[in-house]
C-alpha cells in the first residue's frame, strides 16, 4: 500500500507538483493521465521512491519509502521507465535475468525465491513469446520487441507493485492492446497493484480501475474512468473538447472521439 500525503515537488524555483494526496491499495490498476508537463513522471518518481518530495510524505506499507534499502524496495516495486533498455550488448535472456538482481547475493547467486531462478526467467520469456529472440542482442530488436523484453525483466523481478511510465509509446495499436492485456492478466493472477502513465485516454479508460488526472501539477480529478473521462473535465484540462461516448461493447468504459 502506498500513501502519499500532501506531497509537492520543486526543482530549483519551479513548483512541479503541489498538494497531492493519493492512496493506492490492493489489487487495482491506477492510471495517471494529464497533458505534457503536468507532472505525471515526477509523481511516479515520488511514488516509487526514486525521488524525494520537497514537502509531504510517501509511505509504503506504513513505513517511509525513503527508509527502504534499494534491494528491499526492488522486491516491492518494479518500474518500467519510458526508455527502458538503454543497455547495449546484452542478449534478451541476459536482460530478463537482470530482473532477478534483488534476490541475488554479491556472488550473483539466488538467496531466497519461490522458484528456481532459471524457471521464472524461462517461464517469463515463454509468457511474452520471446523464445525465438532469447539469444538475440536487444540492440537488434524493434521498438515493440524491446518493450516486451523490458516488461519481461520487471515480471521476473516479482514485485508487488508495478509502475509503468508510458508503456505503450512506440507500439502499434495491436501491440498496445497486447501489452495492456499481458499487464492486466499478470495483475489479476498475482493480485498486483499497477500504476501506469498513459497518454491514450481510450486505453486508460479500458484498462484502469481508477484514473488520476493531473493539471499543472495538481490533481484535477480522481475516480473511475466513467467519472474522469467526461467531456467537460477533459476540456478543462486539455484545452480541446472531445466527444465522449460509451464503448459499444464494454460497460462503464467511456471512449473519446476527437472533435475540431
Ligand atoms: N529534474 C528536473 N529538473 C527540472 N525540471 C524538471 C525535472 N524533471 C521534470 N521537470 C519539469 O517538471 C515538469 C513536469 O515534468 P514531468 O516529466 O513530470 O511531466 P509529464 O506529465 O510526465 O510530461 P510528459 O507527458 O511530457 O512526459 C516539466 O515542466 C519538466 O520540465
Amino acid at each position: 500500500m502506498i500513501v502519499a500525503t500532501n506531497i509537492s515537488k520543486q526543482y530549483e524555483q519551479r513548483q512541479v507538483l503541489a498538494s497531492i494526496d493519493l492512496s493506492i491499495a490492493g489489487s487495482e490498476i491506477v492510471g495517471i493521465i494529464g497533458p505534457n508537463g503536468s507532472g505525471k513522471s515526477t509523481l511516479m518518481k515520488l511514488l516509487s521512491g526514486a525521488e524525494t518530495p520537497t514537502t509531504g510524505t510517501v509511505q509504503l506499507h506504513d513505513k517511509s519509502i525513503s527508509t527502504y534499502k534499494q534491494k528491499e524496495l526492488a522486491k516491492e516495486i518494479a518500474v518500467l521507465q519510458q526508455d527502458p533498455l538503454p543497455s547495449v550488448g546484452f542478449t534478451v535472456r541476459e536482460i530478463v535475468e537482470m530482473g532477478r538482481y534483488p534476490y541475488q547475493s554479491w556472488l550473483g547467486t539466488e538467496q531466497t525465491s519461490k522458484h528456481p531462478e532459471q524457471d521464472i526467467v524461462t517461464e517469463t520469456i515463454n509468457r511474452l513469446h520471446l523464445q525465438h529472440l532469447e539469444q538475440e542482442l536487444v540492440d537488434h530488436l524493434s521498438g515493440g520487441e524491446k518493450q516486451r523484453v523490458a516488461l519481461a525483466k520487471v515480471i521476473t523481478q516479482e514485485p508487488k507493485i508495478l509502475m509503468l511510465d508510458e508503456p505503450t509509446t512506440f507500439l502499434d495499436i495491436g501491440y498496445q492492446l497486447q501489452m495492456m492485456e499481458i499487464v492486466k492478466a499478470w495483475q489479476r493472477e498475482k493480485q498486483l497493484t499497477v500504476v501506469v502513465i498513459l497518454h491514450d485516454l481510450n486505453i486508460a479508460s479500458m484498462y484502469c480501475d481508477r484514473l488520476v488526472l493531473l493539471k499543472q501539477g495538481t490533481i484535477k480529478k480522481i475516480g473511475p474512468p466513467a467519472s474522469v473521462i467526461d467531456a467537460d473535465v477533459i476540456a478543462s484540462v486539455y484545452e480541446t473538447r472531445p466527444i465522449v461516448i460509451n464503448h459499444p461493447k464494454l460497460a462503464h468504459v467511456p471512449q473519446i472521439i476527437l472533435d475540431k
